[in-house]
């Protein structure tokens, strides 16, 4: 009988392009899949429903794809430096495979499992996957991670990207006297969403699986080519012209290397610098996504508290009432509010809108960036580490920006980017029969409001840009 190899799934949920998958069906037939429900990733006071429903959702499709080739997804419920050595050595498995990750309790949880996985002896291979460059490949001329995303992307694009790694086609599976063993070692059926103590009824702004996510990448990129116009539309959040694909980037059910060779595919069938543009201005976003990756990886602490110093005890006011506000979608503030509430009833939020609301609650209302880092990662669907603290970091003007001192203006950015009021109007039903102008600048009278039961605003602009301001300079003199 062949050997056995365990591949243990964690942000790479396909069997398409996954390296350290395909390099473990290159050493034996016999690969099973594993995936292990953390019970310290699943607090429900730091987990979105809407992203587990997505995680579970594409854990079941990944099972299928599984079992259609032959073997099987093996799901445990308990910490993995205590299920993973049992698990493995129960089964006799050759070697456990993974492929690596950038967070810092990945890492420490990932030396723990390898160190009990030696004391069986029982051999661990690992390696980068959701990366189209690993952290330390791109690096500045004195050998140091980049802290400044322009030259970043320069040195990024410019680097050869690798292919895609084959698919899995065929496997061998476990026999029933290994399954009963797998059972007896811990291996338990997939839970719903309820067993784990979560609930959440509404359709998921993407459909889970690798299938789905493919789908609407190709429509992306090829079908519909949303793509060519994403540097016009990529703004607008009453448009939909962004890919959506965020979750499926966050659980990997979309392999990298896939979707740069399919861009580039697309990129090269450019028949306009307009198109180019377009797809350039993605494939940057891309980029964006490896800059927070690597320099999470590169500074864990990060993770903890603000990248400049200057800012690490900023004198925030941190206000529980205006919280609640701002985390309800009451601050009488319309783009600010649509916003919220596009995020509390779906799990996704627009990227400019991303901006808005964080601007909005470090610098209108005085708010420390870490509350609203972990509110967002408690609503949204594709909530990642990197991705999350580098955006609350840029907008708070703690982090790796060149240019940190940025205040958005919620009037100025609601009549560049929503000038019609549509975004406004769609969250805002109960205003939706105010005028454009009124939806944009906020201008609406006490009577209106009363009338609608919408709050007055809850703080002044342009006194709370000042206030932010003066203790601004006073952290940097
Ligand atoms: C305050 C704040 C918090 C954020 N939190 C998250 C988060 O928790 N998870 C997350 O994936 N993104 C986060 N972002 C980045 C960005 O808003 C989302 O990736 C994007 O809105 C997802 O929509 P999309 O898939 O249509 O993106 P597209 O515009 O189609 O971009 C394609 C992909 O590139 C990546 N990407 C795009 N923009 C960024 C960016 N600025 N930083 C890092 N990666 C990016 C995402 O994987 C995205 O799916 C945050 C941004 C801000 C300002």
């Amino acid at each position: 009988m062949a050997d056995l190899i365990v591949f243990w799934h964690r942000r790479d949920l396909r069997l398409a392009d996954n390296l350290g998958l395909a390099a473990a069906r290159a050493k034996t037939a016999k690969v099973v899949g594993l995936f292990c429900l953390d019970p310290y990733l699943l607090k429900p006071e730091a987990v979105a429903p809407a992203r587990m429903a997505y995680l579970l959702e594409s854990l079941a499709e990944l099972q299928q794809s599984y079992r259609s080739i032959g073997s099987d997804l093996l799901i445990l419920h308990q910490p993995p430096a205590e299920g993973i050595p049992v698990l493995a050595s129960q089964l006799g498995a050759r070697a456990i495979h993974w492929n690596w990750d950038v967070e810092p309790y990945a890492q420490a949880r990932d030396r723990c499992v390898r160190e009990a996985l030696k004391e069986q002896g029982i051999a661990v291979h690992t390696g980068w996957d959701q990366l189209l460059h690993a952290p330390g490949q791109v690096r500045t001329q004195a050998g140091d991670p980049y802290m400044v995303y322009t030259p970043f992307w320069k040195n990024w694009r410019s680097q050869p990207k690798a292919a895609p790694a084959p698919s899995l086609w065929d496997c061998q599976g476990l026999t029933e006297a290994e399954q009963d063993c797998a059972r007896q070692a811990g291996a338990v059926p997939l839970p719903s969403l309820q067993d784990l103590g979560f609930c959440w009824q509404e359709p998921l702004p993407l459909p889970p699986g690798e299938q789905a996510a493919w789908d609407r990448f190709l429509a992306f990129c090829n079908r519909d080519r949303t793509i060519v116009d994403y540097d016009q539309q990529r703004n607008c959040p009453a448009k939909d012209g962004t890919s959506r694909l965020s979750a499926a980037f966050k659980f990997g059910t979309l392999g990298i290397r896939a979707v740069w060779q399919e861009a580039m595919a697309a990129y090269q069938r450019c028949r306009s610098d307009r198109t180019e543009a377009g797809i350039e201005a993605w494939q940057q976003e891309l980029a964006w996504r490896e800059f927070y990756q690597h320099a999470l990886y590169f500074f864990p602490d990060l993770a903890e508290g603000a990248y400049r110093e200057r800012m690490q005890n900023f004198p925030w006011e941190n206000d529980p009432d205006l919280f609640e506000a701002w985390c309800a979608g009451e601050t009488g503030f319309p783009i600010v509010d649509a916003a919220m509430r596009q995020l509390n009833q779906t799990g996704w939020m627009h990227n400019r809108c991303r901006m808005i609301v964080a601007s909005f609650l470090t610098k209108d209302l005085l708010i420390s960036w870490q509350w609203g880092e972990q509110y967002f990662m408690q609503h949204l669907v594709d909530g990642d580490l990197s991705a999350n603290n580098g955006g609350w970091q840029w907008s708070a003007s703690s982090g790796m920006d060149p240019k940190p001192l940025r205040i958005f203006n919620p009037v100025s950015q609601a009549q560049k980017y929503d000038p019609q009021g549509e975004y406004i109007r769609h969250w805002l039903p109960d205003l939706a029969d105010l005028s454009t102008e009124s939806l944009i600048t906020g201008e609406i009278s006490p009577q209106q409001r009363q009338a609608r039961s919408y709050p007055a605003p809850v703080v002044n602009h342009a006194a709370q840009r000042q206030a932010f301001r003066d203790r601004y300079q006073n952290q940097h003199q």
